[in-house]
């Protein structure tokens, strides 16, 4: 299904936030050259384990990995499994094409541009995990629309998971937390919150790398951290 609906507020349906930063150094350049091709994600036709990896295998997705880090230690920890990520920031392309690379990791596909275009190409059903840890806030009421965590791509995210797969988010603004505890109740037929009290919110899981963004909300800002778990039914 599509994640968009004429006239629903609740859903995305552009790219909001930068794609360019600095300039690519010729060694990142390089690589959006050359790897990038390699490891991208076909540009069009269904999304499967087969057309990625040549046969089936546990998928993971991430949607906006920023500099790759949390999809890089993943990928490394579960070798046999696959991972697909989607960011359209270019210069978070090259670090996660410089992890790749570095790890010899053989198990990662790339989209350089928007998760929900990649993500309405999978198949219902496809995926073990979906990973969407600190989406851009767009903290501002009147900006609630372009969140990641709407309406409109938690229902996709929800139909590419399989019964059992697991949807993990996280952030450290008090705002979107907010939004999305209040957008995940409506989803309570379809995900069960992987919930024991407080600490289940406020200790990172294991086998749940720390992002570079995380990091610096808690080094830098010393912000908190909430983390999220839920199990597709
Ligand atoms: C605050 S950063 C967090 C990056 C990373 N997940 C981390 O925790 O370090 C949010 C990321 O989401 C990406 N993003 C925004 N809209 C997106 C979309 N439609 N599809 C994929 N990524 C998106 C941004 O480019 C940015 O890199």
């Amino acid at each position: 299904m599509s994640a968009y609906k004429e006239g629903d507020p609740t859903t995305l349906n552009r790219l909001y936030g930068r794609s360019q930063g600095k300039p690519l150094r010729a060694s990142q350049q390089e690589l959006v050259e050359r790897l990038l091709p390699q490891i991208a994600v076909p540009p069009e036709g269904p999304v499967t384990s087969e057309a990625l990896f040549g046969f089936d295998r546990p998928l993971h997705f991430e949607i906006g990995f920023g500099g790759g880090e949390h999809m890089a230690e993943r990928a490394d920890l579960l070798p046999d499994h696959g991972f697909i990520g989607a960011e359209p920031f270019v210069n978070g392309v090259a670090q996660a094409l410089t992890h790749v690379r570095d790890r010899t990791l053989a198990n990662v596909r790339i989209h350089h541009g928007d998760a929900l275009e990649v993500l309405r190409r999978v198949p219902d059903g496809a995926l073990t995990m979906v990973y969407l840890l600190h989406p851009d806030p767009w903290p501002k009421a009147k900006h609630a629309k372009r969140r990641m965590m709407n309406d409109g791509p938690v229902r996709m995210i929800a139909d590419k998971l399989k019964p059992g797969g697991e949807f993990r988010f996280g952030t450290d603004h008090p705002v979107y937390l907010r939004h999305a505890l209040m957008v995940m109740r409506r989803f309570t037929d379809e995900f069960e919150w992987q919930v024991e009290g407080r600490a289940s919110w406020e200790n990172r899981p294991s086998g749940w790398p720390e992002t570079r963004y995380e990091h610096k909300a808690r080094t830098v800002y010393g912000h908190e951290v909430w983390y999220f778990r839920f199990r597709r039914k």
